[in-house]
């Protein structure tokens, strides 16, 4: 909890401190990658420093935190973290990593605060620092401590290649070598190794787009992005038979509970849906289910064919489609939650571009549903939900 002298401190200083963030944070990279420059090979990634979308997500994180510290300092806030904790532990983030990043964001907020910061305020939020990374460290722990291995990285064959609507690619892996599997959870992701053309070492998750609970098989469905550095790499580069690192699963938004069950998806992020209704039509759910997906039109639907095979399995469940290219027989433009009959108890997994699911998530809202049941994940980093969390 945070003590009875930082916390007025820290109500004091954290909108100022918020305000110089923008200029703390990519001072703190700078010095940290400067300092430790094999970080960026294989740990953190180079598109978003370059776009400075990794600043603004430390930057709402601390901001995030500290402001929900101050609002009930003896609750740390769990929900932020654990999002946090499964991005890291994904990227192998090892306890004394902490430390390192003390040294340099101290050093930077001294530099971009010292018109203004004293001991006493330096002190406070060195606390609010140690809260946070010990939390996380805690759930860190824990996380590894679930595997079925204690490796950061393990061998997989690349065993199949299938293009996937007109602008994605599904992988099949099987393991390369004997290192125990851990079993995922539907809606989890894997970290992806991928060298880039000049030898850097890139990371990306890639939710699992099937089969999550085999041993044998990892599967992933990855859009093909033009202007991004890995995945026309993994599209045009990488072939059958070629061996990719992965990590071990993880992610905190997945299929759980009973009831009602409805996936709201646009896009490629119809992934982490897909593996969960793979799952519900394997174990013969009796689970109510709706599916709603929106794209551009039908054939750039990645997961078309296992989505309706699985919906056509499952007894009584819907499937509801938008297509912004008008098509005879299917809802016109952006995904509308009007006039559907949703469940009020149904539990809700929102998953595509960012603008849809906030636009989901209102009229989810509005419609009735607890945003406690509104389950979503901002991939790459996570601004809004820090935003949210504040
Ligand atoms: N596990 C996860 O969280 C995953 C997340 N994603 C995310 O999903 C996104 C999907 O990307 P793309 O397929 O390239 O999407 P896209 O740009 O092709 O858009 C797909 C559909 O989203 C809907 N949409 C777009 N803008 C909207 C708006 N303002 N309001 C309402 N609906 C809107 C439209 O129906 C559009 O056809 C990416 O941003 C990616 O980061 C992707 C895979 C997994």
């Amino acid at each position: 909890m945070l003590s009875e002298k930082s916390r007025p401190l820290i109500t004091a200083t954290l909108p100022l401190v918020g305000s110089r963030l923008g200029t703390i944070t990519p001072n703190f990279y700078s010095r940290m990658l400067t300092a430790h420059p094999e970080l960026l090979d294989g740990l953190f990634s180079r598109a978003n420093q370059n776009n400075g979308e990794q600043q603004k997500a430390l930057a709402g994180s601390i901001a995030g935190f500290a402001s929900a510290l101050v609002a009930n300092p003896d609750i740390i806030p769990e929900q932020l973290l654990s999002r946090i904790a499964h991005k890291h532990t994904a990227l192998g983030i090892t306890e004394d990593q902490y430390d390192i990043v003390y040294k340099y964001l101290f050093e930077a907020i001294a530099e971009e605060l010292a018109d203004v910061i004293t001991a006493e305020i330096a002190d406070a939020w060195t606390e609010v620092y140690w809260l946070m990374a010990n939390a996380l460290i805690k759930i860190e722990k824990g996380l590894y401590a679930l595997q079925a291995n204690d490796k950061m990285w393990m061998p997989w064959t690349v065993i199949e290649k299938n293009p996937a609507g007109t602008d994605a690619m599904t992988f099949v892996l099987a393991p390369a070598d004997d290192t125990p599997v851990t079993v995922a959870r539907p809606g989890q992701f894997v970290s992806v190794k991928v060298a880039l053309p000049d030898g850097l070492l890139q990371v990306r998750q890639y939710s699992l787009s099937a089969d999550v609970e085999s041993t044998t098989r990892r599967v992933f469905t990855t859009k093909k992005d033009d202007g991004g550095e890995v995945s026309p790499v993994l599209h045009n580069n990488v072939q059958v038979g070629d061996v990719l690192e992965l990590s071990n699963p993880y992610g905190d938004v997945t299929l759980d509970g009973e009831g009602p069950v409805v996936f709201a998806t646009a896009g490629i992020g119809c992934t982490p849906s897909a593996s969960a209704l793979r799952s519900l039509a394997a174990t013969g759910t009796d689970r109510e289910v709706m599916v709603l997906h929106a794209e551009k039109n039908l054939a750039a639907w990645a997961l078309r064919d296992q989505m309706t095979n699985d919906v056509d399995a499952i007894d009584g469940a819907e499937l509801q489609l938008w297509l912004e290219e008008p098509t005879e027989g299917f809802h016109k433009g952006f995904m509308s939650l009007a006039g559907l009959d949703i469940p009020a108890n149904a539990s809700m997994y929102v998953c595509g571009p960012l603008p849809f699911m906030k636009a989901i998530r209102n009229q989810a809202i509005d419609a009735g549903i607890p945003s406690t049941k509104i389950h979503y994940e901002v991939f790459g980093p996570d601004l809004w939900l820090a935003g949210a969390a504040s």
